[in-house]
């Protein structure tokens, strides 16, 4: 296979709601796709998840634009590639700057998928024709709105609620959500919004029987992570914390995690997420696949990714009616009895809608062979 053309779109697209987590809230999002076609014509989509500011991690759309454009497209246009695995290896002089890596990586999955002629999920040996979904939801101030949230996506069938906590927004939060959802599977992620000197406040978390608590501690600590994690109960599910599979096999080995959410573009793209997911079933360590916000490409190959077997636990990927008016693929992504249907076209199933897609782009990059 030979990537002949590439095309990077600016993106801006507007949520429905704003989404508040303990370091800032989100309502436009400014994002990137790139399209990849080979020899043959055939295209391939991907995301980039990097957010407009440095907030979740260090990248921001523009570093991804300036990693993409100078650095990794030059080394797959006009490239033989026999499968996407090799990507990886030819960004592998190129330190860390993930969610750009993937954004190509994932376009080149799904076009390799495409001329196969399978799914994006078969591709990556996927097993589940349906998959669990969870939801995520940010921070609301008046916690009485937050339960009557919570309580739609509990009647929408959602099979898990996550709730974003950060320091004063926490044990009462989640005792009154308890009251009203006794028998919910409930978790809480604090995007590192707390210190071991919380410990107190996180141990009394314990009280409420929740699922995980996601990233409680400082993403660039695992040691403390291992020190919280013996006086909890509650497993914790690191986040940001995880890059790659070395991130995962070490946050394992001291006792940090017991529970490991997969974001394709935190881990640098597909096949270290399989890795990881591969890594982590051996020793029985569930994983699940984390959100960011996507649009439907990017919604998309979370959707096939956890199609892998040791994705156990819902995910953070709901439908697309829960983030956008109108999404950028045909069809949306739909949730029916928390549970989404995984496409059965070629690549990552979804056509994508390009009058969608026209409306919200804001600029386009091209990329040819010669
Ligand atoms: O619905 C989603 O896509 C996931 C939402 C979410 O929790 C999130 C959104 C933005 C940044 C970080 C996170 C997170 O998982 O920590
Ligand atoms: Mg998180």
């Amino acid at each position: 296979m030979i990537i002949k053309e590439i095309t990077i779109r600016k993106l801006k697209m507007t949520m429905k709601h704003p989404f508040t987590t303990s370091f800032g809230t989100f309502q436009d999002k400014d994002f990137l796709l790139l399209e990849v076609k080979d020899e043959l014509g055939n295209t391939g989509w991907g995301e980039s998840v990097a957010f407009h500011s440095p907030w979740y991690n260090e990248e921001t759309l523009e570093t991804n634009i300036h990693m993409i454009r100078d650095f990794l497209i030059p080394l797959v246009l006009d490239k033989e590639i026999t499968h996407p695995d090799e990507v990886s290896e030819l960004f592998a002089n190129l330190r860390k700057n993930n969610m750009a890596k993937s954004t190509v990586e994932g376009a080149i999955w799904d076009v390799y998928a495409k001329r196969n002629k399978m799914t994006l999920a078969h591709a990556l040996g996927g097993v589940l024709a349906k998959i669990e979904v969870g939801i995520s939801i940010g921070i609301h101030e008046d916690v009485n709105k937050l339960v009557e949230t919570v309580r739609g996506f509990v009647e929408e069938g959602y099979k898990r609620i996550k709730v974003k906590i950060k320091p004063g927004y926490d044990v009462n939060v989640m005792r009154e959500l308890r009251k009203h959802f006794p028998e919910v599977p409930l978790m809480a992620d604090a995007n590192s919004a707390y210190t071991l000197a919380d410990i107190e406040i996180l141990k009394e978390l314990d009280e409420f029987n929740l699922t995980m608590i996601e990233q409680p501690l400082a993403s660039d600590d695992i040691i403390d992570h291992a020190t919280l994690q013996k006086q909890l109960k509650t497993p914790i599910c690191l986040d940001e914390s995880i890059h790659s599979l070395e991130d995962t096999r070490k946050a394992i080995e001291l006792g940090s995690t017991k529970i490991i959410n997969i974001k394709i573009g935190r881990v640098g793209g597909l096949t270290e997420a399989k890795k990881i997911h591969d890594y982590c079933m051996e020793r029985q360590i569930p994983v699940w696949c984390g959100g960011m916000l996507e649009s439907g490409i990017g919604r998309a190959h979370n959707i096939a990714l956890t199609t892998l077997p040791n994705f156990i636990l819902p995910g953070d990927t709901a439908g697309s009616s829960r983030y956008w008016e109108e999404d950028v693929i045909s069809p949306e992504v739909v949730v029916e009895e928390g549970y989404i249907t995984v496409p059965t076209a070629f690549g990552i199933g979804y056509e994508p809608n390009m009058k969608a897609m026209n409306k919200f782009t804001v600029e386009e990059m091209h990329f040819n062979a010669e």
